[in-house]
């Protein structure tokens, strides 16, 4: 049942023909507290029709309304208050979430192709945390567009090709070993690319060199091409370990190489477009216009950039995709990227540009400071996420020691606390780095929320009988419950259009709080008439809760 529009069909009919039902729903509102009722209306728009104070005003209208199917309706100041009749309100989302709980939440708010350039590490590189959080929130974010009637598709847009790749080989001919590739390739990898530039501040004439092997790998050079091939795969399999530990799949693994005999038809259009300037040796496109500053097209040497690789993606995306949306999960210094290169489409005659939208996010830190590879400061993912499960597990091994899948739970529970942790803040904000803090049992994390449904799923378990939605649930200690596991479907919405996974992370903080809040002071066990309901409730509470965890990327074990 909607209760909103039954709030909205009273007032209209109070009302009279001076506000339509769209203008009423537009103006209810959700009051902060339940002491206020469920929805209330302000009167203030009014006044000047009727020519009467708002207090007026809320005291004639509800004299008016029908209250029949409410609990109680007041004037409160310039407002008029609804309380929801709990009981109808109480069966009616119960038997929602049981007739079909897996699909409790979902709705159609668009549908069509959504591609999301996610994760996207560079190659021979060590992921960073940046790259995790790129992860993660993309991930989530393809969750929620699924869960809300898009196609998305998960795209890594890898680092792969760059005048980076000339520095490295070169180094790798002069210094490498294949042995050590093999054992250990992006640690050595990082060697030689570290090597090649101490290297280089002797001896200048390296940097031609890599200059021309990049050149010859960009014209298809097949020895230089092997090598560079080699190395990819080697970091690939690197990466592929850290995506399986947190049980993320990718749709595409299309990275900036993919995207080298694509460039020519860019920069050609450009060209014949009147867009290519000359400035300083290179060809730029002016964007002052736009008050950004020049995108960098094409080197002196005549080597491509990151952004015209981008350029090159996001054409391709429009043309194989037919996108409604194309999603760009980029850290936030990346910013002014994202706005030349919509600008640059923009000069090219690209409408479609603005249904490219990049999803900026914030730095982790690590004791107040950034992180960095050069400065020492740097965390090693691998190494975190096999930390948090050993810290799970330590705690499992407490809480539960006879807990027979224990090392499966622990990685559910390690893992997700780090996804949890990244999502529960909104994207933007930086957030610093703390193990232990993110890996508590207690607060507002990620293991939390996974005890409190595992909770729930062990209260069904010792129960004698089955829950029943149907049965009435009068207890007011569960109202708030009840409330919030209604919200889910609009919590979802506006996740949705904020582009924001931390929406349903707090949810899924806030239901859990309210459960462990009602199950302290309710038996709920207790042998008697609503038993049955009770049970459908907690029922209820493990599916909202399982489904929110499994949006954000969490495992939501049934036991811990
Ligand atoms: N289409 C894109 N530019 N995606 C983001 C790529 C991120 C880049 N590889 C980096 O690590 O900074």
């Amino acid at each position: 049942m909607d209760f909103k529009q039954q709030v909205v069909d009273a007032l209209h009919q109070a009302i009279g023909d001076q506000l339509t039902p769209a203008e009423i729903s537009n103006l209810v509102e959700t009051p902060k507290t339940n002491a206020m009722g469920d929805y209330a209306f302000p009167t203030f728009a009014l006044a000047k029709v009727f020519r009467k104070a708002p207090k007026m005003i809320a005291t004639d209208l509800v004299a008016q309304i029908d209250a029949t199917p409410f609990e109680k309706v007041e004037v409160v100041g310039g407002y008029v208050n609804f309380f929801l009749d709990k009981i109808s309100f109480a069966n009616s989302i119960l038997t929602t979430i049981a007739a079909d709980p897996a699909h409790y939440g979902e709705q159609t708010l668009g549908t069509g192709n959504v591609p999301i350039d996610m994760s996207s590490p560079n190659i021979a590189k060590p992921m960073s945390m940046g790259h995790l959080r790129s992860t993660v929130i993309g991930n989530a974010l393809a969750n929620i567009l699924k869960k809300t009637g898009y196609s998305p598709i998960k795209i890594n847009h890898l680092g792969d090709w760059g005048t980076q790749f000339g520095k490295l080989i070169v180094a790798y001919r002069k210094w490498g070993s294949e042995a050590d590739v093999k054992k250990d390739p992006i640690h050595y990898l990082v060697q030689y690319y570290v090597q090649f530039h101490e290297e280089a501040e002797k001896h200048p004439e390296l940097d031609d060199e890599a200059r021309q092997v990049f050149k010859q790998l960009e014209d298809g050079d097949q020895e230089v091409y092997k090598l560079w091939s080699w190395f990819r795969e080697e970091s690939l399999k690197e990466f592929n370990r850290i995506y399986a530990e947190l049980g993320i799949e990718f749709d595409s693994y299309k990275g900036e190489a993919f995207y080298n005999d694509k460039m020519d038809a860019v920069t050609d259009e450009l060209e014949a477009k009147g867009l290519l300037k000359e400035s300083q040796g290179a060809e730029i496109v002016d964007l002052s216009k736009y008050d950004l500053n020049p995108a960098l097209i094409r080197k002196s040497d005549g080597a491509t950039l990151y952004m015209t690789r981008d350029l090159a993606a996001a054409i391709y995306r429009h043309d194989n995709y037919n996108f409604v949306q194309s999603l760009y999960v980029v850290g936030n210094e990346q910013r002014e990227h994202f706005q030349q290169l919509k600008a640059v489409l923009k000069e090219m005659g690209d409408d479609w540009a603005d249904n490219i939208h990049h999803i900026p996010f914030g730095l982790i830190t690590s004791g107040g400071k950034k992180l960095s590879t050069r400065k020492g400061n740097i965390i090693l993912l691998e190494q975190v996420l096999k930390d948090a499960v050993g810290l799970a597990k330590a705690q499992i091994a407490e809480k539960h020691p006879d807990l027979a899948n224990a090392d499966q739970v622990a990685h559910e529970v390690g893992v997700g606390a780090v996804i949890f942790h990244d999502l529960k803040n909104e994207r933007l904000d930086n957030f610093d780095f703390n193990l232990e803090e993110v890996v508590r049992f207690e607060g507002e994390t990620g293991p939390y929320v996974q005890y409190t449904n595992a909770r729930a799923n062990s209260i069904l378990k010792k129960s004698s009988q089955d829950p029943a939605a149907e049965v009435a649930l009068t207890d007011p200690a569960a109202w708030p419950v009840l409330k919030a596991l209604a919200d889910y479907p609009a919590v979802i919405a506006r996740a949705l259009k904020a582009y924001e996974p931390s929406v349903i992370a707090k949810y899924a903080l806030k239901l859990a709080k309210a459960f462990n809040q009602y199950y302290a002071n309710v038996k709920v066990l207790v042998d008697d008439a609503e038993l049955p309901a009770r049970l459908a409730m907690v029922q209820a509470v493990s599916t909202v809760l399982t489904d929110a965890l499994h949006l954000l990327g969490v495992g939501a074990p049934a036991e811990m």
